[in-house]
């Protein structure tokens, strides 16, 4: 009981654990024999909020290599480098609704369909800078280690059997390199995409990872800024709409979270703004999603509301009160102001703007105003204008600054 006051969000993730444990459907990966050989009971989860505290457990120590998982962090990495216009020459940005392996290219312009299959995840790959593989993969190293917010390691013998193992994936890589959209030769891209998935993590290391994303590009646990905003909102829109393969689908609707699942049995799951998640158990479906890994997410997202489009009730105003003083109404506002805020600030308060008073728009108890609507507010008493004696019809009280300049 005591271990459940201190952390009641390990108790939670600790219960829903207990409920999937028993599941033994699927099968653990088996097209090279280190992946045959793990522990397929192995079952750990982690969830990390956008302050940076870590819930965890179960396995959420045990290790495992990052396969899939690693795509969409690397395509973080390349649009944050090189912009959304110059990837997207290369990868496409459309769900395949196929295998992970799927020989997937554009018909016109033989891009891969998306960063989240292996196609467009080694076209991913062989943008990063530098003409070697070595230089390539230091890159993408680095970067999910910025990620994780420690060091990681590649598991050699993974490595040894995925690239003896990797014609399909070599296959793949000549065919993007024939259409023009392969950043390098063949072998440097195959050789730099084995290395990053044959990267070991646990299950905490995802949901830091993932909770990087969340922060819009933060990590939460170090404080380090490692992509932009931009970057991290578009990676998290590629692993809503194909983060889970031809799963992707049904995933958006049953759990509702951006996320990316791999072949070594994890999977990493977003709440934008909230908090990261990552899961570990080996066995895979037939689509090399992970078994309890999926049920995982699926039951926490059921009991604790967590889809993303999940509707939360009508909002508070963020007028939190109308006064008249003498001839003017002050509008005392509250909160978090985004566009829907802007949007009920304006059109209720519009009736008060008149040559007779002044409508005050009082920010001091906003705690934020979405960058979209700052300008809106602040232009206000300009747009309105002034009255035909001389005084302002809107005026707008700003001490915190929530305005901006
Ligand atoms: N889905 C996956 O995790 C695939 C990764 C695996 N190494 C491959 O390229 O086939």
């Amino acid at each position: 009981m005591a271990g459940q006051l201190r952390d009641p969000v390990r108790h939670m993730l600790e219960s829903v654990l207990d409920d999937v444990r028993a599941l033994s459907t699927g099968a653990v990966a088996s097209y090279i024999p280190e992946l045959a050989m793990v522990d397929p009971e192995r079952l750990g989860a982690a969830l990390v909020s956008t302050h940076g505290v870590v819930h965890e457990t179960g396995d959420s120590d045990a290790e495992f290599t990052i396969q899939s998982v690693s795509k969409p962090f690397v395509f973080a990495l390349a649009v944050d480098a090189l912009g959304l216009a110059e990837v997207t020459r290369h990868v496409g940005l459309e769900p395949s609704g196929e295998p992970f392996n799927a020989i997937s290219l554009e018909a016109t312009s033989g891009r891969p369909l998306n960063p989240m299959i292996n196609a467009g995840a080694i076209v991913t790959t062989s943008l990063m800078r530098g003409d070697t593989a070595e230089e390539k993969f230091a890159l993408v190293r680095a970067g999910l280690e910025r990620f994780a917010g420690r060091d990681l390691t590649v598991d050699d013998d993974v490595f040894t059997s995925e690239a003896s193992t990797g014609d399909r994936n070599r296959a793949l890589a000549y065919l993007t390199r024939s259409a023009g959209t392969l950043a390098s030769t063949a072998e440097v891209a195959t050789t730099a995409y084995f290395r990053q998935c044959s990267l070991t993590v646990n299950a905490r290391d995802l949901a830091i990872m993932a909770a990087t994303l969340a922060t819009g590009g933060v990590n939460p646990v170090t404080g380090e800024r490692v992509i932009s905003e931009d970057a991290a909102r578009w990676t998290m829109a590629v692993m809503t709409s194909c983060g889970m393969y031809d799963a992707s689908g049904d995933w958006l609707v049953r759990v509702g979270l951006p996320a990316k699942s791999g072949v070594g049995g994890g999977i990493v799951a977003v709440q934008p703004g909230q908090f990261g998640i990552g899961t570990f158990s080996p066995r895979l479906d037939e689509r090399g999603n992970s078994v309890r890994g999926v049920a995982t997410l699926e039951l926490l997202s059921e009991r604790h509301g967590l889809h993303m489009l999940q509707h939360h009730g009508a909002p508070l105003s963020p007028i939190a009160s109308l006064k008249r003083d003498g001839a003017d109404t002050v509008a005392m506002l509250r909160g978090e102001i985004f566009f829907a805020g802007a949007e009920e600030v304006l059109t209720r308060l519009s009736p008060f703007v008149s040559d007779e008073g002044c409508l005050v728009l009082d920010f001091s108890g906003v705690t934020r105003v979405g960058d979209g609507s700052k300008p809106v507010f602040a232009t206000a008493p300009t747009l309105v204008g002034l009255a035909p004696d001389g005084h302002a019809r809107v005026v707008v009280r700003d001490p915190e600054g929530v305005l901006g300049e």
